[in-house]
């Protein structure tokens, strides 16, 4: 029964003028889960993603949102929901202070119609949920920080942060730990092991490790479809998972002697 998955995709299709990036993807993500998206470049990992939140209108197939049908949804609609995408690093203000940036985002999970956040009171109010959300990521120090003066590793956090300001009960998390080093690796992945308590999670991530240490469950995708799925263990011993990694390992190869 769908309403055991908190996200589901049935028959989940994208074509760009007749190639197929993503092809009769069926995922199921269970709640209170941290399902991992896999699999090598060119995969249709992102394509998924931004069907998953609207950036992009699949060609054909059905999203569902526990058990009820979102494919037609605006993505603030869908944040609504509790289905929130942790944004790319440029969608923090680096000209404000980490503060300000979850400040903003809270204002914005208000909705713009309403200016009683205009109030003092209310402002107070704002920023104590803000400073306990960076308490939450661990950037009480940065509160007053310029978000451009922060280091790499926390801007994905206050990006978390600001995630967190939308009340998610799923997260969607877009590669968090991309270009980082190993200290910062560790950091995050302790963070999205204790911000996804009592939540559920689907992300895209590169570094296996990281999906090894997180993940309950894991959908291998390879020329947008879905390959294999299950735990860490049965997919990394899947020989068609080692295959298609190897297979566009070769590529690239080929690609940078060409
Ligand atoms: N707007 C677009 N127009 C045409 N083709 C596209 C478009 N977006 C993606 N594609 C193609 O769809 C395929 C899947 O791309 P996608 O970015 O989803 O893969 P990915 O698994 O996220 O890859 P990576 O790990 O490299 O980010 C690729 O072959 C890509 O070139």
């Amino acid at each position: 029964m769908s309403a055991d998955y908190v996200l589901e995709t049935r028959g989940l299709t994208k074509e760009f003028r007749g190639f197929t990036a993503v092809d009769d993807v069926n995922l199921q993500v269970q709640e209170g889960h941290i399902h991992a998206l896999i699999g090598p470049n060119g995969a249709g990992k992102t394509t998924v993603f931004n069907l998953l939140t609207k950036f992009l209108p699949p060609t054909r197939g059905e999203i569902l949102y526990r058990g009820k049908p979102i494919t037609g949804m605006k993505s603030n609609e869908i944040a609504r929901l509790g289905l929130v995408r942790s944004f790319q690093i440029s969608a923090v203000f680096a000209h404000m202070t980490a503060l300000e940036n979850v400040r903003v985002a809270l204002q914005r999970k208000l909705g713009t119609s309403f200016h009683f956040w205009k109030s003092e009171k209310t402002l107070d109010h704002l920023n104590e949920r803000a400073m306990e959300l960076l308490e939450e990521v661990g950037l009480r120090e940065y509160a007053d920080i310029l978000t451009v003066e922060m280091p790499y590793g926390r801007k994905r956090a206050l990006e978390v942060a600001t995630t967190l300001a939308l009340d998610p009960t799923m997260m969607l998390l877009d590669e968090p730990t991309q270009g980082m080093g190993a200290e910062d690796v560790d950091r995050i992945v302790e963070l999205i092991r204790r911000v996804s308590k009592g939540r559920t999670v689907l992300m895209v991530e590169h570094n296996l490790s990281v999906v090894s240490r997180l993940c309950d469950r894991i959908t291998v995708l390879a020329r947008g479809s879905v390959l294999a799925e299950g735990d860490y263990d049965s997919v990394s011993r899947n020989p068609l998972v080692k295959e298609a990694y190897m297979g566009s390992e070769a590529a690239e190869e080929e690609g940078a002697q060409a």
